[in-house]
């Protein structure tokens, strides 16, 4: 069966709480690669993307996660790289941005679509266009660009015309890409799946089985690459849900709590485990 075909279902009525599936991380670290989306996962949607608030500990639970994992640990996150590197100062973990157009391997390595000179003028004429509707806000995310219609949703509907018409401008190579409330305009030849595959293909990840845990339609693709590898795909979702993901978690506040343990867990002294971790 081809990737895009693989059937959707409600995961509030069909798959298995994710919590089992995280628990046994610590029996076997070295077995497992765990790849987390940022926003809808492991923070609270905010009303507007720099209202987030990032728990205290979470950095510290990340840190102490990823040296359980021998550093298998990445985020694949919509957010651009340095915005989504302050979030979790001052560790600094894998990571793919925007959708995968760009990622930072374990080594460091960066690799990232370069922007042409048309798409920056695209950008202008999107934010001149939002500046009609109050309260639609634009996200420059360099690669990206992001509408918001949080604040203001009687203006979807407008948003997305404007977004749909700026798509076709500028060419084959971008996309149109839906998320919570919001339409983003972003470099087609990137996903989550492509980053997740590129991970498992170098240190610390290759060899692992993934964990794909995420929230968004964006994360569809990411759990995709982890079915077909005979990993586990894990989606936040506090109502139903048409996904491929095949467990669940109820919330990002679920998964906090479950990484907080794992991680204290891995660095007890007496924690056999946490020896193996760098
Ligand atoms: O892939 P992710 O890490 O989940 O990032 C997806 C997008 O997240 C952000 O927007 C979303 O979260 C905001 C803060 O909670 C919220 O206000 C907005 O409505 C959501 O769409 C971020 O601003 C985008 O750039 C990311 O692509």
């Amino acid at each position: 069966m081809a990737h895009d075909q693989e059937p959707q279902h409600d995961v509030r009525k069909s798959a298995s709480s994710g919590a089992g599936i995280l628990s046994g991380i610590g029996a076997e670290p070295q077995k497992w690669a765990l790849f987390l989306d940022i926003d809808g996962t492991l923070v609270d949607i905010a009303d507007t993307p720099d209202e987030i608030v990032v728990p205290p500990e979470l950095p510290k639970h990340l840190d102490q996660l990823s040296r359980l994992l021998g550093g298998a640990l990445a985020l694949v996150t919509g957010r651009a790289l340095p915005y989504a590197d302050r979030l979790f100062s001052p560790h600094q973990f894998p990571i793919a941005g925007l959708h995968g157009a760009e990622r930072r391997s374990a080594a460091g390595t960066v690799d990232r679509v370069e922007p042409s000179g048309a798409f920056e003028e695209l950008k202008t004429t999107i934010a001149g266009q939002a500046r009609q509707w109050p309260g639609i806000l634009i996200e420059d995310k360099g690669l990206a660009i992001a509408a918001h219609y949080r604040q203001a949703p009687e203006y979807q509907q407008a948003v997305e015309a404007m977004m749909t018409h700026c798509l076709d401008l500028s060419g084959p190579d971008f996309t149109l890409q839906r998320g919570k409330m919001v339409l983003e305009i972003r470099p087609a030849r990137a996903s989550k799946g492509e980053a997740l595959k590129a991970f498992l293909s170098e240190p610390p990840f290759v060899g692992r089985m993934p964990i794909a845990i995420g929230d968004d339609v964006t994360d569809e693709a990411m759990f995709r690459v982890a079915n077909e590898v005979g990993g586990h795909s894990i989606r936040i979702a506090e109502t139903a849900a048409e996904t491929v993901a095949t467990s669940v978690l109820a919330s990002a506040a679920e998964l906090r709590a479950i990484l907080a343990t794992l991680g204290a867990a891995s660095s007890q002294p007496d924690n056999s485990s946490g020896k193996e971790a760098s």
